[in-house]
């Protein structure tokens, strides 16, 4: 999982693929620019978090980028752009190349849970329809589920020493429903030790 939190990320085409790969990136922060002739009008919607520039590919838009998305229609020129990063020492996705740089899995999140699916290139929508699965497995119930794993162990780590027990006690909590999870927060809050 990669810190995108003020990096500059810019993605070349803003069509369908590039806007799928923009909501995304959002999620992650960072800063996203689209350089791109013709513009998909959803774009627009995000005008206050995406610098939008209407233009064709120019290598001085990649400049002092951290990740770049080539996502034009255009083969030859996503290839172009992926060897003009590499020049700028900058990683490229390439929309129209398993072999680029990154590629980018099928995901979703539920709070602080990321679940992310990869075929390496063979299949997306094969990654698309087991994350389908996925999500019906890992409902909304994950985030406040995983909010409070997250709240007890912080505790265990404070107030137990035993390297063996807070192992068990960290293990043994994911089995427990919602409402035990709960009551054995309560509890660990009570005590001094563990
Ligand atoms: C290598 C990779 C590079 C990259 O983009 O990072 C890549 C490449 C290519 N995709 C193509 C086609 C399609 N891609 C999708 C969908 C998704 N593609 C995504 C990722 C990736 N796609 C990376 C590998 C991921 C992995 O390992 O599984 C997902 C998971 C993530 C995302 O894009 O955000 C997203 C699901 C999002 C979701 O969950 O909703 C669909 C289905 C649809 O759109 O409904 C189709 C049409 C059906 C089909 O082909 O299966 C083509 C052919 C283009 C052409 O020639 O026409 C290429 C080029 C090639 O294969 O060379
Ligand atoms: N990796 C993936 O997940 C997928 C990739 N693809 C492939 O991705 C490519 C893009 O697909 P879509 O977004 O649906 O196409 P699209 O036609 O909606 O968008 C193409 C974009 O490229 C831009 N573009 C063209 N020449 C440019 C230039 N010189 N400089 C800057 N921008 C330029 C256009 O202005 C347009 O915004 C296609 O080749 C498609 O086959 C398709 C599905 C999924």
């Amino acid at each position: 999982m990669l810190n995108l939190k003020d990096k500059d990320i810019v993605i070349i085409g803003a069509g369908k693929v590039a806007l799928r790969k923009a909501k995304n990136l959002m999620e992650y922060g960072g800063k996203l620019s689209i350089i791109s002739p013709k513009i998909e009008s959803e774009f627009y919607n995000y005008k206050d978090k995406i610098n939008i520039i209407k233009d064709k590919y120019n290598k001085k838009y990649i400049l002092n980028s951290s990740i770049v998305i080539a996502a034009t229609d255009d083969k030859k020129l996503n290839r172009k752009i992926g060897i003009d990063c590499k020049d700028e020492n900058i990683l490229c996705n390439n929309v129209t190349d398993r072999n680029s740089d990154f590629i980018v899995p099928s995901t979703f999140k539920r709070g602080d849970l990321t679940i992310s699916v990869s075929t390496n290139g063979k299949s997306p929508s094969l990654s698309k329809s087991i994350i389908f699965e996925l999500e019906e497995k890992y409902d909304e119930k994950y985030i406040e589920f995983l909010k409070l794993l997250g709240d007890i162990r912080k505790i265990v780590l404070e107030k137990c020493n035993d390297e063996k027990r807070k192992k068990e006690i960290l293990n043994e909590i994911i089995n427990l429903s919602l409402d035990d999870l709960k009551g054995r927060k309560k509890l660990y809050e009570n005590k001094s030790r563990l």
